[in-house]
């Protein structure tokens, strides 16, 4: 089925917009951020979470909730040292309890880390391949497709639609990380939609798991800090082995909630 950039649908009797593709998402995130700051309603989130946190919560509080967040991660030191070094020992746990996503990752880590330290912040630049791979799972397995419903804080002019104050949006996440223009057989998994011709790591708009704009995850940099400490400490130890040939592995994700979940598999994992 092919959508236009914003349409309308009904969810019972809850009426919604849905933002399509990387022009509308960007344009209202980033480009009219303020009125497209609001936060949606979910009927399950509202009986459980009664507008409680800042995920669910609008106006002064969110943006008091916000700036704490904010505040707390850094202080904590969130994307800083002390932070890799709590997620370093957390890998090297994992390690201790545990002792193929690809040959090229493990070649990678040999070169640029070698066995006898634990991967760091300051090796990415060096791991454009690993960085790929991480980027290229973020994109196929996203974890939160069609975003976290958003409203308009006020009657907001978009494109040649008024949009009354409170209306639902839905940015489409997996429309932009799935645009085939960017990234071409969008459905397979394939690092190079993040390698230019010189296997240099190549940065792209169309990359938002995490959402932009106003609302945007306030726990990107820990979770991507995490993300990568976390592959490259494994991998660095271990050799992972599906205990099938990789290509009968059923990867379609699982829809609950809002969010995608991959499904259970059992793998091996050999030391290295
Ligand atoms: C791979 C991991 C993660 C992904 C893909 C992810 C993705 C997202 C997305 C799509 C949103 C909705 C943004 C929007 O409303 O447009 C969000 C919001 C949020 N995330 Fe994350 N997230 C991740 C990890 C984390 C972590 C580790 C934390 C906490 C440290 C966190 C804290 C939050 C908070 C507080 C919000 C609400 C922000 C607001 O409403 O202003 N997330 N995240």
């Amino acid at each position: 089925m092919k959508y236009g950039p914003v349409f309308t649908i009904y969810l019972g009797s809850l009426r919604v917009v849905v933002l399509y593709g990387q022009e509308a998402v960007k344009e209202a995130l980033i480009d009219q951020g303020d009125e497209f700051s609001g936060r949606g309603k979910l009927a399950l989130a509202d009986k459980l979470i009664k507008g409680a946190g800042i995920i669910f919560s609008n106006g002064e509080r969110w943006k008091q909730l916000r700036r704490f967040a904010l505040t707390t991660l850094r202080n904590f030191g969130m994307g800083k040292k002390s932070v890799e070094e709590r997620i370093q020992e957390e890998a090297r746990f994992l390690v201790e309890r545990l002792r193929n996503t690809h040959e090229k990752v493990h070649e990678e880590i040999d070169r640029v880390v070698g066995r006898s330290r634990s991967p760091c912040m300051a090796d990415r630049s060096q791991m454009p391949y690993t960085d790929a791979v991480i980027h290229e799972v973020q994109r196929t397995a996203n974890i939160v497709p069609m975003g976290v419903p958003h409203a308009v804080t006020r009657d907001t002019h978009f494109r040649h639609y008024i949009i009354p104050k409170g209306t639902t949006i839905f940015p489409a996440l997996q429309s932009v990380l799935h645009d085939s223009r960017e990234f071409p057989k969008s459905e397979q998994f394939n690092p190079g939609h993040f390698l230019d011709e010189n296997g240099a790591f190549k940065k792209s708009d169309f990359f938002i798991p995490f959402s932009a704009g106003k609302r945007i995850c306030v726990g990107e940099g820990l979770a991507r800090m995490e993300l990568f400490l976390l592959l490259t400490t494994i991998l660095q130890n271990f050799t992972l082995k599906p205990l099938v040939d990789p290509k009968d592995i059923n990867i379609t994700l699982v829809t609950s909630f809002v969010s995608n979940a991959p499904k259970p598999y059992q793998l091996c994992v050999l030391p290295r």
